[in-house]
């Protein structure tokens, strides 16, 4: 700043010391004249232009009458389509958005969508680039498919300790799916659109095998991917689970429910990790304006799963095929929701369409 001043004064000092001998007198330039009218008829019937500006005017005013609801069509109708707030026996969704107004809003039930304006034919949705974090495992293979069955560009992320190449590997050559080995502990940069944070082990067996693993992943990965959002303006999603419920006191659970967590116990990296993650997801939300969704998800089966997973249905149907007796723990009066991969996923409410 200083030097701008003392460069400005020496100008300033040189401009004085030009004698005013050799300055060139001013001469202001002459006014235009305006063309005479005449020949500017002249011009408009030269080379056929008064035909062209027609022409011009009946297509664009025929294109207008014909999609009347074109020029409706803004960002804010395809947005305002988000619902807010939804829960069954199988999967609990805790959603907030943030509208243009600036104003956020949650926990009432609107239909799912408001009035939006005619899509003009030859004019798609346009296409969405979507990362799932934990896309090679069981849900989010399934997720995977359904993102690249409706036309989006699905980038996964995994580092494969529970998820299997073999489960997209039916997507490989298919040049809107890219897969990616990587740990969601360490940062990562991309542009996408969306985020799908499933990246995580969910079964006992798995979660517990290396519990500092599974905080880590819960709380670091989550970081990371909601960092990533903020950054980028992607709309965030978290997988969370029915075991932020720990061992619950109210039955049915309802998405009101804080839940019973033992905070120390064997399964807490796991249900207060997906706790801490749910923390952080609104926090970003409430924080930094990050659009996000969480979906609790219960007790899901289907094609993909490990016969090792060490969950109920995956047990039962392993002892049933191998003739083994169906192992019971405890005195069996246990109850859980349990729902079919494709039906979690038919649910529109907590994927972002
Ligand atoms: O239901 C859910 O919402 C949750 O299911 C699992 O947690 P958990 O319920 O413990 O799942 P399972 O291992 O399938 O156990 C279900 C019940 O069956 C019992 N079980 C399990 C396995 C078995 O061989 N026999 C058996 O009686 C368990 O003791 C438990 O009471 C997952 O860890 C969560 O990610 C998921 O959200």
């Amino acid at each position: 700043m200083k030097q701008l001043h003392k460069q400005s004064s020496v100008n300033h000092r040189r401009d004085e010391e030009i004698p005013s001998t050799q300055t060139p007198p001013y001469s202001p330039k002459s006014l235009k004249h305006p063309r005479s009218l005449p020949r500017s008829i002249k011009y408009l019937f030269k080379e056929q232009r008064l035909l062209f500006i027609l022409v011009g005017i009946l297509i664009g005013s025929t294109f207008f009458i014909l999609q009347p609801n074109l020029s409706r069509l803004g960002p804010t109708d395809a947005r305002s389509s988000i619902p807010i707030s939804f829960s069954t026996d199988a999967a609990a969704v805790v959603s907030h958005t943030q509208d243009f107004s600036g104003s956020y809003s949650s926990h009432s039930n609107r239909p799912i969508h408001s009035k939006v304006g005619r899509v003009p034919v030859g004019i798609g949705r346009r296409r969405m680039r979507i990362v799932v974090t934990g896309g090679a495992g069981f849900v989010g293979s399934h997720l995977v498919d359904k993102l690249i069955g409706r036309g989006d560009e699905v980038i996964v992320i995994d580092n494969f300790f529970t998820g299997r190449k073999e489960n997209v590997a039916h997507l490989f050559g298919n040049p809107r799916f890219e897969l990616i080995r990587h740990d969601v502990v360490e940062p990562i940069l991309l542009e996408v659109d969306q985020i799908y944070h499933l990246a995580c082990p969910a079964s006992p067996v798995h979660y517990k095998y290396n519990p500092v693993k599974t905080i880590k992943t819960n709380v670091m990965g989550t970081l990371n991917m909601l960092g990533l959002a903020k950054r980028i303006g992607a709309r965030f999603l978290l997988t969370s689970t029915s075991e932020v419920y720990g061992d619950p006191l109210q039955h049915p659970q309802k998405e009101t429910y804080w839940g019973n967590v033992n905070p120390i116990g064997e399964r807490s990296c796991y249900d207060e990790g997906k706790r801490t993650a749910e923390t952080l997801t609104m926090d970003y939300h409430r924080g930094a304006g990050v659009e996000v969704r969480i979906a609790r998800i219960f007790n899901t089966y289907g094609p993909r799963m490990c016969l090792d997973d060490g969950r109920v249905v995956s047990n039962f149907v392993a002892q049933a095929i191998r003739q083994q007796p169906m192992t019971v723990y405890g005195d069996g009066k246990q109850t859980r929701s349990f729902q079919y991969v494709s039906d979690l996923l038919n649910c529109k409410y907590w994927r972002y369409e």
